[in-house]
């Protein structure tokens, strides 16, 4: 089995107690090793884990400033930080309290303040929420949001379905030591449905359809006051092409079929060797961002 882990996305594990989750996100952040297969490309990583070794003997606030020396910030800006974050989860108060003082909630607090100082690429959370007041899930909530929106990746665990509820791009399951998207496909079809997306706009000849044979509907033709093209759904037996991509029609007859990137390259040779074969009229990569600090995670 192979999984990437695309960039500005955020992927779900779920499963139930012991099935290896936080087995999985410690092979994420580079805690432990796999006894067979390999984790290659790593991008710059953080992880809160799921429990906090409470017990060192600094303060919150020396603890995150020595984090973030440890992320390879220098002095100065990783205390700047650790006190921004700090301030962020309502916890400013508590900067000269030992770590082993501190009470559950603001000990959580600084353990999820410490992955996010260092601004990851790869963010990997093994139920961070637990123990957070409402306030400090929503600040954490908004970090997410942040880490992805700034082109990063953030994987989760955690047992209340409603957290970040419909915001993931991919769900897994792991099940009987399996890994497993929560639709029943594999993690290789997640992991392409999450990550970046090519539009391919198409012209066949009248009557023509590649994914439904020669007799194919025409085109719907549409009023002047109508807008250019509409959506109409997928068509039928689209879903039997390479990608599965969505399809749109316009009122010229253009066909635009959006598939994610790993399939648009197959997408265009059943295109090409349709017959009569479709003609091209152009292939689209939006918002195609390459990091360098970034690679993925097979
Ligand atoms: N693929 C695996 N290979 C070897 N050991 C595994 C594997 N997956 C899980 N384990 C072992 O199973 C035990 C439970 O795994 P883990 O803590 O990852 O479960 P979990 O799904 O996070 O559970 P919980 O929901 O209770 O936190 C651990 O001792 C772990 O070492």
């Amino acid at each position: 089995m192979r999984l990437d882990v695309p960039g500005r996305a955020l992927l779900r594990v779920e499963g139930s107690n012991g099935s290896g989750k936080s087995t999985l996100l410690r092979l994420f952040a580079g805690i432990d090793s796999p006894t067979t297969g390999r984790i290659t490309g790593r991008p710059r990583t953080a992880y809160v884990p799921e429990r906090f070794p409470a017990a060192l003997p600094f303060t919150a606030l020396g603890y995150l400033t020595h984090l973030g020396r440890v992320h390879g910030l220098c002095g100065p800006e990783a205390a700047r930080r650790a006190t921004e974050w700090l301030a962020r989860f309502g916890a400013a108060g508590h900067a000269g309290t030992p770590l082993a003082k501190l009470s559950k909630g603001t000990s959580q607090k600084v353990a999820v303040a410490q992955a996010l100082l260092a601004e990851p690429r790869l963010l990997v959370l093994d139920e961070a929420w637990t123990g957070l007041d409402p306030a400090a899930r929503e600040v954490l909530d908004r970090a997410v949001a942040e880490r992805i929106a700034d082109g990063g990746t953030v994987v989760f665990v955690d047992h209340d379905p409603r957290r970040l509820a419909g915001l993931a791009d991919a769900h897994y399951r792991i099940a009987d030591g399996r890994l497993l998207t929560t639709a029943g496909g594999t993690a290789a079809d997640a992991t392409a449905a999450a990550g970046p997306r090519v539009v391919i706009e198409a012209v066949g000849p009248p009557g023509s359809a590649p994914w439904s044979g020669p007799a194919a509907e025409p085109p719907v033709r549409t009023a002047a006051r109508e807008p250019a093209t509409r959506p109409t759904g997928p068509v039928p037996g689209a879903a039997e092409l390479p990608g599965h991509p969505e399809v749109t029609v316009g009122v010229d007859g253009t066909a635009r079929l959006t598939v994610p990137a790993v399939h648009s390259d197959a997408l265009l040779r059943a295109l090409l060797t349709a017959r009569p074969p479709w003609h091209i009229r152009s292939v689209i990569h939006p918002g195609t961002d390459p990091d360098p600090d970034e690679a993925p995670l097979p």
